[in-house]
């Protein structure tokens, strides 16, 4: 057993003369509801990438229970555990919302029979199992970030990352999000990037607070979102 789910170390991404992030250290442990908040251009959108592998570090390491993932490719990542969703999820407007989801779990299933059961599950998990046979088109912004969700629940992930979720949902979307959220695999560790102060305060249990690529504060949530920077960045204070 290792005692952290995942572990991000020193991580820099620069871009020529500008540095997106800038030796970020984060613990995960399984279970672990850690949001990373901040302004825009923060550099949150960049960390996700770093750990999902679509953006190579310049410096640091992705630890995933014990194994150094920095230079593994992201498929191979998603295979070992590492999952995302998406701001704008791809989705296949011809295809009904069940063909969606059995294709995203395509690599992870079995038999035929076996993956189209996974899927039906994981729709009934994000309460779309009522839009199971319509076409994927038909559904709104909110049903599609809820598709995406069950898309990257697939693979049975050990680390989700979720890329504002809730940006674009209607209240009642949110609401229902939060629900799901709530009802996520308990073991599966979940690092969110979200600007609504609404769903990091009922979901997160410790927040980052990330500024020009560094990370200000890690604290417990209620701690973290009463802090000077945050209040300034969300709330109108000085
Ligand atoms: N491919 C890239 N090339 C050059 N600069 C980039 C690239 N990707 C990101 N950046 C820069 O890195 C910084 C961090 O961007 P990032 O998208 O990670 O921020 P963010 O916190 O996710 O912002 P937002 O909340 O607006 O999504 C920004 O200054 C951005 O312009």
């Amino acid at each position: 057993m290792t005692e952290h789910r995942l572990l991000l170390d020193g991580l820099t991404r620069r871009y020529g003369s500008l540095t997106a992030l800038d030796g970020v250290g984060l613990r995960l442990a399984a279970g672990a509801r850690h949001a990373v908040i901040g302004p825009n251009g923060a550099g949150k959108t960049t960390l996700l990438s770093l750990i999902a592998g679509t953006e190579r570090p310049s410096a640091g390491r992705v630890v995933l229970d014990g194994r150094d993932l920095t230079r593994i490719a992201p498929a191979r990542r998603a295979r070992l555990g590492i999952a995302r969703s998406f701001q704008q999820p791809a989705v296949i407007g011809e295809l009904t919302v069940l063909d969606n989801a059995v294709l995203a779990g395509w690599r992870h299933g079995r038999g035929r029979r076996e993956r189209a059961r996974a899927a039906a599950e994981r729709l009934e998990a994000v309460g779309l199992a009522d839009a199971a046979h319509r076409p994927a088109a038909g559904l709104s912004h909110g049903q599609r970030r809820l598709l995406d969700l069950a898309a990257a629940l697939a693979g049975q992930p050990r680390v989700l990352l979720l890329d504002e979720p809730a940006a674009g949902l209607t209240d009642r979307d949110v609401a229902r999000l939060l629900d799901v959220l709530a009802a996520l695999p308990r073991d599966v560790a979940v690092l969110l990037v979200e600007h609504h102060t609404e769903v990091v305060a009922q979901f997160a249990d410790t927040v980052t607070v990330l500024q020009d690529g560094t990370p200000l504060v890690t604290a417990p949530t209620q701690e973290a979102l009463r802090h000077e920077a945050v209040r300034a960045a969300y709330l109108g204070a000085t």
